[in-house]
Order: structure tokens, then C-alpha cells, then sequence
């Protein structure tokens, strides 16, 4: 008997904070037909005429702000979670893993396994909701690979995780420290999509966004609509810490272009919030499994200075799950199936 393969995959982060490294990811991220779903012509038009010439020197500068002596949190915090769950899994697994954009690359991991003569690959993207531009684009990734392989062993995904309780324990457990009862208000703030791309998610054609609360209850006709497992994911982590549902908003945000994404949007609810008198705000994003740019820079900084300038007072980030035991606890138990 052969070892178990593993194949662990975040999203991705440039090799360094300067600019051609920058441009090099948001390259190749952003070309993804899942990531930004327009025809290729015209993908290739507004991602390398537009989005990468003007966003990377911007972007590069956000990197600088959070990149340390370790390297990219992202990058580093998925290392950390590589460890603890070869650790907990043992010699009868082969654990690697992978970025769906840069470094390690996906064909690299895969090629690991391919040598170690794994019996079966297990997949576990590092993402709990299911979109189609994270999740999905994983997925495509990993069967374009494996299916040119003479033998393909059997392969396994995990789609999505966004109610595993040992993750939603171990969010609750970072807020304990913040005794979230003493903030005004609880965020749930969530990485934004296109609209679009979750209509194009709905199979049926008869529920996302055909009415309005269609997104934000997860039944059993929408179960792969990212909002609905994102509202879900907030529903599950607030009943943990029992914060009541008048005290808690869920949100989206890192929005980019002119079209509509995925509402109501972070930065138009810390407005309202920051209207209606609320000072202090217990933020969690439920979306990452690690701390990264998102959390970091833009709720920790842009966000926490927008709130102030309307008027609050603090925004207070809940650290992202990292290496959170219960959440590598949660990882081994998804790996095992
Ligand atoms: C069309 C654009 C984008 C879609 C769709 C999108 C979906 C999506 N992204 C994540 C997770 C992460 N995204 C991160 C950064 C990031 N995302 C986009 C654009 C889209 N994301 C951009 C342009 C960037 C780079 C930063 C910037 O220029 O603003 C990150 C952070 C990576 C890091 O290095 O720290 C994560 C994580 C998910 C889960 C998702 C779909 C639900
Ligand atoms: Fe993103
Ligand atoms: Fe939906």
C-alpha cells in the first residue's frame, strides 16, 4: 500500500512585494477565465491594458505594509497549517502543498505526489464557502493536471466547509479575547464577488438574486450560493458566541470594477453603522483561513481609518484562523473524509 496524497491550496500571493512580482500574480490571477469571467478577448484587453499596468504599483505598495521578515502572512501561515497537519496525520500521508497563483505552484505539489506514488489524492481547498473564481478554479486546475497523468489515482475534493463546527469553534475561540459583548457591533466581512458569477452558480436559474432574501438563507435549493454559506458561516459563528441578530451585519467586501457585486458592501454598512452611533466594531472574515492582505491591510487599516473619519472609533480585526489547533483539527478531520 502506497501513502495517502494530500493536496492542500490557498489562493496565492506574489513571490516578493515589488512591482514584477506583483504584476507576475495579479497576472495570472486575474487572467484565470474563473476569476474574471468575460470573454478572452476582452479579458485580455482590461486585465493587461487596464487592471495590471495601473493596480500593480498600488497593490505592491499594500504588500509592503504587511510582507515581515517571514514573508507574505498568506504564504507563511499556509506553511505553518502545511506542518501541524503533516504532524497530526503521520507517515501513511503525503502532505503538500500548493497556490492556485505563484508559488508552490499546483503542478509542482502534484508532481510530489505523482513521484511519492500516492494511492489517492485528497484536495482541500483553503476556501469554506464555495465560489466558482476560488474553489472552482482549484478544482479545474487540479483535473486538468492529474487527467493527462497514464494513471490517475483517485482523486477527492472537498467543495466546500463553510459549517464544519470545529472551524466555527475555533473563529469563536480567537473572538474570546475580545469579549465580543463589549463591541457595539459584529462584522462578518467577506471577500466580494461579481453578481454575476453567482447567478452563474445557480444551476436551477430560479433562486440567486430572483428575490431578496434568495442569498442570504442557505436551503437546500441554493446550497453552492456563495452568500447564502457565507450568511451561513456568520450565522453558525454568532450563535457560538451568542451574539444576538440584531447586534451583527455580514458584508462584502475588496470590490473591484463598476459592476455589481455581492451586497450590502462593507464599506456602505461601516456608513450606516458609523450613522446610526455604533464606536466600536469586532470585525471577523470568515472567508480566509489565514491572515492576508484582505484582513490585514484592508479591513485592519483602510477600513479602520474610513470608520474613524465617519465618526467611530475602533475596528478590531479577529485574527484569521492561522494555527488555530481546533482548525487544524478541522483540516485533518476534512482530509479523512
Ligand atoms: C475579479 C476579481 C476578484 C475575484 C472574483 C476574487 C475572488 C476571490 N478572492 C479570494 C481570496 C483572496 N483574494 C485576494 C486578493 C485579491 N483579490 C482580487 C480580486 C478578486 N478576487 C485582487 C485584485 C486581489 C489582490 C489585491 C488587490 O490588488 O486588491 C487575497 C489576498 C492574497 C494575499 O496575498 O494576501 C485572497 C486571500 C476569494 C476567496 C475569492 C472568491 C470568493
Ligand atoms: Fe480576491
Ligand atoms: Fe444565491
Amino acid at each position: 500500500m502506497g501513502k495517502k496524497g494530500v493536496l492542500l491550496v490557498n489562493l496565492g500571493t506574489p513571490d516578493s512585494p515589488e512591482v514584477k512580482d506583483v504584476r507576475k500574480y495579479l497576472d495570472e490571477f486575474l487572467m484565470d477565465e474563473r476569476v474574471i469571467d468575460i470573454p478572452a478577448f476582452n479579458r485580455n484587453l482590461l486585465v493587461r491594458g487596464i487592471i495590471v499596468p495601473f493596480r500593480s504599483p498600488k497593490t505592491a505598495k499594500l504588500y509592503k505594509e504587511i510582507w515581515d521578515e517571514k514573508g507574505s502572512p498568506l504564504l507563511y501561515f499556509s506553511e505553518v497549517q502545511l506542518a501541524l497537519v503533516r504532524e497530526q496525520l503521520g507517515p501513511d500521508y503525503q502532505v503538500e502543498l500548493a497556490m492556485r497563483y505563484q508559488s508552490p505552484s499546483i503542478e509542482t505539489a502534484l508532481s510530489k505526489l505523482r513521484a511519492g506514488q500516492v494511492d489517492s489524492i485528497r484536495v482541500l481547498p483553503l476556501f469554506p464557502q464555495y465560489a466558482s473564481a476560488s474553489t472552482g478554479s482549484v478544482i479545474q486546475k487540479v483535473m486538468g493536471i492529474v487527467g493527462k497523468w497514464p494513471t490517475i489515482p483517485n482523486v477527492s475534493f472537498v467543495n466546500s466547509f463553510h459549517d464544519n463546527e470545529l472551524m466555527i469553534e475555533a473563529f469563536a475561540d480567537n473572538a474570546k479575547k475580545y469579549q465580543p459583548e463589549t463591541y457595539d457591533h459584529v462584522l462578518f466581512s467577506f471577500h466580494g464577488l461579481p453578481e454575476r458569477q453567482l447567478i452563474k452558480c445557480d444551476d436551477s436559474g430560479k433562486h440567486c438574486l430572483k428575490s431578496a432574501d434568495c442569498c442570504s438563507k442557505l436551503t437546500d435549493v441554493n446550497q453552492f450560493c456563495y452568500s447564502a454559506q457565507s450568511h451561513d458561516t456568520a450565522r453558525l459563528i454568532a450563535a457560538e458566541l451568542n451574539i444576538p441578530r440584531e447586534k451583527y451585519s455580514v458584508c462584502f467586501q475588496s470590490r473591484l470594477g463598476k459592476e455589481p457585486w455581492v451586497q450590502p458592501y462593507t464599506s456602505d454598512v461601516l456608513t450606516d453603522l458609523a450613522a446610526k452611533g455604533n464606536k466600536r466594531l469586532l470585525v471577523f472574515c470568515p472567508a480566509f483561513v489565514a491572515d492576508c492582505l484582505e484582513t490585514l491591510y484592508e479591513v485592519t487599516v483602510e477600513y479602520g481609518e474610513e470608520f474613524k473619519k465617519l465618526g467611530g472609533e475602533e475596528v478590531q480585526l479577529v485574527a484569521s484562523l492561522n494555527d488555530n489547533p481546533k482548525w487544524i483539527q478541522a483540516m485533518v478531520q476534512m482530509i479523512k473524509g
